[in-house]
């Protein structure tokens, strides 16, 4: 895509089809769920209503942060190129330090992004990582379902993740990656150890599988659902205008990215 002058794209263009979310996303058991509700807030969704039919010209973005932890090996980057690129790597390449995905949504009509910080598990580049936690709405915390080991350093990780945000901040989320790797028996025994965690961290539980792609879909749209829904009850609280929409006021905790693409906000790892 062609920028204007200043390299800076002035509309980017519009989400594509398959992420527009209008319902509210299902948790995945409710045993382990941040919410149970089964709809949107009726006053966030009253003001998205009324934002997104003033159809203003879409200058910036509302964007959450997003930050993966978790030990090496256990899918992240896997995970995250499930979802962003509809690709799935068998050989293994470490993470250095970190690196971001931009992933563009429609919620209710309006315009959100989630900015995915794909993050290191081996030692010797977790200072680097940590460096990248701070300003995370949503933390998730991954593990290996074939692993057992990595479910047990998930509190490990999300301890080092909390140093560096306010407490209650963030929406927290466990991850089992590698579901495809168990039997049926195995996997229930495994998500009933996660679900006990999950509980402890006050986590929301998913499982998941990069490979054959099951619940990667679900599991980011919840993700986005929840942080956006936050957004704009933060924005209503903060008495900021209760329409929000194309070019409206969502500030509270969401980043705005002023029409940069993407591409001009990638930077090098460390
Ligand atoms: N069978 C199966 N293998 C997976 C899945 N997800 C990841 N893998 C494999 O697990 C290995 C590690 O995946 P990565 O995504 O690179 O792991 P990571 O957590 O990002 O690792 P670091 O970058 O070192 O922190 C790779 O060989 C993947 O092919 C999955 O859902 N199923």
């Amino acid at each position: 895509m062609q920028g204007n002058r200043n390299g800076m794209i002035p509309f980017p263009p519009p989400v594509s089809r398959d992420r527009v979310i209008w319902e509210f996303p299902k948790c995945y058991t409710p045993n382990a769920s941040l919410q149970l509700k089964k709809d949107w807030d009726i006053q966030a969704k009253a003001a998205c209503k009324a934002g997104a039919a003033r159809h203003q010209p879409w200058d910036r973005q509302r964007m959450s942060k997003v930050v993966v932890v978790g030990d090496l090996n256990v899918g992240k980057t896997c995970l995250i190129n499930r979802f962003c690129k509809d690709v799935f790597e068998r050989d293994y390449k470490a993470t250095i330090g970190v690196d971001f995905e931009i992933e563009r949504f429609e919620v209710s009509g309006v315009p959100f992004s989630l900015q995915i910080w794909d993050t290191a598990g081996q030692e010797k580049f977790k200072c680097i990582a940590s460096a990248y936690y701070r300003g995370a709405q949503v933390i998730i915390t991954v593990f290996d379902m074939a692993d057992i080991k990595s479910l047990d350093h998930t509190r490990q990780w999300l301890e080092e993740a909390m140093r560096e945000n306010e407490p209650d901040s963030c929406f927290i989320f466990l991850v089992g990656t590698k579901n495809d790797l168990l039997p049926l028996d195995e996997r229930r025994r495994t998500e009933k150890d996660a679900i006990r965690i999950a509980t402890e961290m006050h986590a929301e539980f998913w499982a998941v599988s990069a490979k054959t792609g099951e619940n990667v879909q679900g599991f980011f749209f919840r993700v986005a659902a929840l942080a956006f829904e936050k957004c704009v009850l933060k924005a209503m609280e903060n008495g900021l205008p209760a329409s929000i929409g194309h070019g409206g006021s969502i500030r509270s905790d969401c980043a705005i990215l002023e029409k940069a693409s993407p591409q001009d906000m990638k930077r090098g790892c460390c």
